[in-house]
Formats: structure tokens, C-alpha cells, sequence
């Protein structure tokens, strides 16, 4: 759990130092830098912000760098720093390390903001990520490959990208390529499939919380990418062409995807085994609609945040086990949940069902929010809180 936080120069956050807790609610005006102070922890997880890419779009008008710095409440210290030129330096325990997810071992944030809530109708990349973030963080195995994986699919692209016609040591080469990725793909996908598998129940579970009326009706699913019953270099062979023509690798675990999915009335003698394939990429023929298209905005922000909070105790649980097993995860590290805008979208019901899931959970929360509404059930629901004031970068607290 984040016990101190030190931002400088991030947006309109010139100096930011802060005591935190386990339930911080930031209260303050549009462009007051709510926002910029969940973007800043995000950064120092995950190395990268939510909102852009360039670092220079988020350091601080007129100045080269922006630095986040946390002491943990097991006395650890976590610091990034982002450079104008997209530079990046990390610190554990003031000693530099090279790898981001050292950091995001130490320190999982899950993110929801405004910008998530459209992440049911979006392309497959953040529904990916979402299982991603649990697959890394339950699998030690499953990030080196996945790296490994990216690396050779980068190469085999540019190369598919520069020409429709390989010379014969072009081919040799995109062939070893192929194994190599096939080898990859498979390990992805078995710790994708099975991580998902245990995601399953804490999902339904959730979904009974935040959306009781609609336990029946919503169920999730995972496609790999490809089929999975065949090696993934036999199928980029039979596709070699197509890819040479469209100029990028079109199956694999990058095009990996979870739906969420909506069973009408009719559906419901459907047995739950006919659309639980995890593996297949078709359309389950009992579920015909994205549950997207028929939920309001406010219902798909509760389905959401279900999708999130739901891997938290799977994580807490996985945890618990590493710490019996001394597998290598990270058991100290407490998830912590950036909830921008809180209340955006739903009404006073949502609200008290979304924060009274959250309390339940052993994690740290930041959550901002426009107004101070929700003090007094925040003041219920947890102990201790502290609630912030943001006056044009220039924070102060009310415990
Ligand atoms: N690179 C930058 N340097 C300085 N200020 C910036 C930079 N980028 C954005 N800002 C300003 O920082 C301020 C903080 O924005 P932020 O999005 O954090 O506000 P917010 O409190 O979350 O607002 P809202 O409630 O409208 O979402 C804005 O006024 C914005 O114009």
C-alpha cells in the first residue's frame, strides 16, 4: 500500500507530497489535476500513462522531466522518472533497475476511468489487456514470453510489410520465426486458459454484486487468437500469403479477446458448457448478442468495473498461495484501484453498490470525484478515509 506519494511536474501537479491510506477520495473542480494524480501512480506501475503515449504530453509545460515517487508501507521505495525525450529511469529501494515490471510487481494498479468505458465496443486490445494484467500477474512464466512472443511478431511483420515476395532466405528466416512463436503462443495461451478458468466464478460472483438483475444474462468468454488445437506455424504457413498481401501476421495470441455476452429469455435452457469453449474463436451459437448492445451506459460502467474488481481477490487468493509456496510472486504487494470520476454515469443505487464492493475488498483505492456527494458513504464504508482537496495542482487534506 502506497503510504507516501511525491509527484513533480507532472501536468498542472508542479510539487505533489501526500500521506495516503486505504481509501483516498481526491475532491476538486474540472482541470483542477484529479486525474493527472492517478495518472502519476498509474505511471509509476505500469511505466507508461493511461491517457498518452508521449511523455511530453503529460511532463509539465517548459520542463524536461516529471518524477513519481512512493514509499510502500513495508517501508519499500518505488520512483520513475520520465524524460522528455521518452527516457525512462527506475528505482527499487533507491537502486536503479531496468525493468518495468519489477515496479508492477511491486505495485499492481487496475484502472478505472471514463476512457475503460468503452472497452466492450473497442478493438481487442484493452479487453486483452484486462486479462493480461491478471495473467501476469498470477503466471511468473507468463511475461518473458510474452515478450519473446511481441519481439518475433514485430520482426515477422516489418518483414511482411516490406515485401509480397520472399527470397528463399527470407522464408527460411520467417519459418524459424514461426516455430519460435508457435512455441511462445502455446505457453501464452495455456496461461491465458487457465488463468481465465479461475477468473470465471469471481467474475459471476461480482456480476451478482453489481448487477444482481442480470446474473442470468451475462456470461464472459475467451478466444485465443487462433485455433488452438493446431501448431501456430502450420497455420502462419497456410496463411503465409494472406499476411504477405495485407502486410501484418492476422491470427495469434496479439488478436486474443474476451466478450462479454449477453443469453436472451430463449437462451436460457442453453446448458452452460455449450458456450463455455474457452478456445474457440466462433461465436458461441447459443449467445448471439455483445451484452454492449444492450446495456445503458451506467449498467456497461457496473459490468466494467465487475471485470476489474473481480480479478482482485482472485489475485489476493493467488497470492496467499504464493506466500505458502514461495512460488516468487510478489505476496506483499496490496493491488490498489484508481477510480477517476466515481460517480460519472450512475446513479445513487450504483454508487453505493459499486463502493460497498470496494470496501469489501483488501485492496487501496484513489478515486476522484467532482464533488463531495459520496463523503459521507465513503465516511460509512471505510475506516479511516482521507479526502483531498485539488485546487489547480495544489492539493491539501481533510481526514
Ligand atoms: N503538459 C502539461 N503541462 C501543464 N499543464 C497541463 C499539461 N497537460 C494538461 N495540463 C493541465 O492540467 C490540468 C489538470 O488536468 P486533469 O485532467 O488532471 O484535471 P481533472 O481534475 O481530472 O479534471 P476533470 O474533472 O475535468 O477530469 C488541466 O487544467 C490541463 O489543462
Amino acid at each position: 500500500m502506497i503510504e507516501r506519494l511525491q509527484i513533480s511536474n507532472l501536468r498542472n501537479l508542479t510539487q505533489v507530497d501526500l500521506q495516503s491510506t486505504v481509501c483516498n477520495l481526491i475532491i476538486g473542480a474540472n482541470g483542477s489535476g484529479k486525474t493527472s494524480l492517478l495518472e502519476a501512480i498509474f505511471l509509476l506501475s505500469r511505466g507508461k500513462s493511461f491517457r498518452h503515449h508521449q511523455p511530453k504530453r503529460y511532463i509539465q509545460h517548459h520542463k524536461n522531466a516529471t518524477t513519481v515517487h512512493a514509499r510502500l508501507n513495508d517501508a519499500s521505495t518505488l520512483a520513475i522518472q520520465k524524460q522528455a525525450d521518452a527516457t525512462t529511469l527506475l528505482r527499487l529501494n533507491q537502486t536503479t533497475v531496468y525493468n518495468q515490471s519489477i515496479l508492477t510487481e511491486q505495485l499492481p494498479t487496475l484502472l478505472i476511468d471514463p476512457s475503460t468505458m468503452d472497452m466492450l465496443e473497442q478493438g481487442s486490445a484493452s479487453r486483452r489487456q484486462l486479462l493480461d494484467w491478471l495473467v501476469f500477474h498470477m503466471k511468473q512464466g507468463f511475461h518473458p514470453q510474452w515478450v519473446a512472443y511481441q519481439r518475433l511478431l514485430k520482426q515477422r511483420n516489418s518483414l511482411l510489410k516490406k515485401t509480397q515476395h520472399l527470397t528463399q532466405v527470407q522464408l527460411a528466416e520467417l519459418r524459424s520465426w514461426d516455430k519460435g512463436l508457435s512455441n511462445h503462443a502455446a505457453l501464452i495461451h495455456h496461461y491465458r486458459e487457465q488463468v481465465f478458468t479461475e477468473w470465471q466464478p469471481y467474475f459471476a460472483k461480482s456480476i451478482v454484486q453489481l448487477l444482481p438483475e442480470y446474473a442470468e444474462q451475462l456470461s464472459l468468454s475467451y478466444s485465443a487468437g487462433y485455433d488452438t488445437s493446431v501448431a501456430l506455424d502450420i497455420q502462419l504457413n497456410e496463411r503465409l500469403e494472406q499476411d504477405l498481401q495485407l502486410g501484418y501476421t492476422r491470427i495469434g495470441n496479439h488478436r486474443a479477446d474476451i466478450h462479454v455476452y449477453w443469453r436472451s429469455d430463449d437462451d436460457k435452457s442453453t446448458p452452460s458448457s455449450e458456450y463455455a469453449d474457452s478456445s474457440d474463436m466462433i461465436k458461441p451459437k447459443a449467445l448471439k448478442e455483445q451484452a454492449a448492445n444492450v446495456l445503458s451506459r451506467g449498467e456497461k460502467k457496473l459490468l466494467i468495473t465487475a471485470l476489474r474488481l473481480s480479478q482482485l481477490p482472485l489475485l489476493l487468493e493467488s497470492k496467499a498461495e504464493a506466500m505458502s509456496t514461495h512460488n516468487g510472486l510478489s505476496p506483499k504487494a496490496t493491488p490498489v484501484v484508481l477510480l477517476d470520476d466515481v460517480t460519472a454515469e450512475l446513479d445513487n443505487r450504483a454508487i453505493q453498490i459499486l463502493l460497498s464492493t470496494l470496501a469489501q475488498l483488501p485492496c487501496q483505492v484513489f478515486m476522484s470525484s467532482l464533488t463531495d456527494d459520496i463523503v459521507p458513504l465513503i465516511k460509512d464504508l471505510w475506516p479511516h478515509p482521507i479526502v483531498f482537496h485539488m485546487k489547480q495542482g495544489q492539493i491539501s487534506s481533510f481526514l
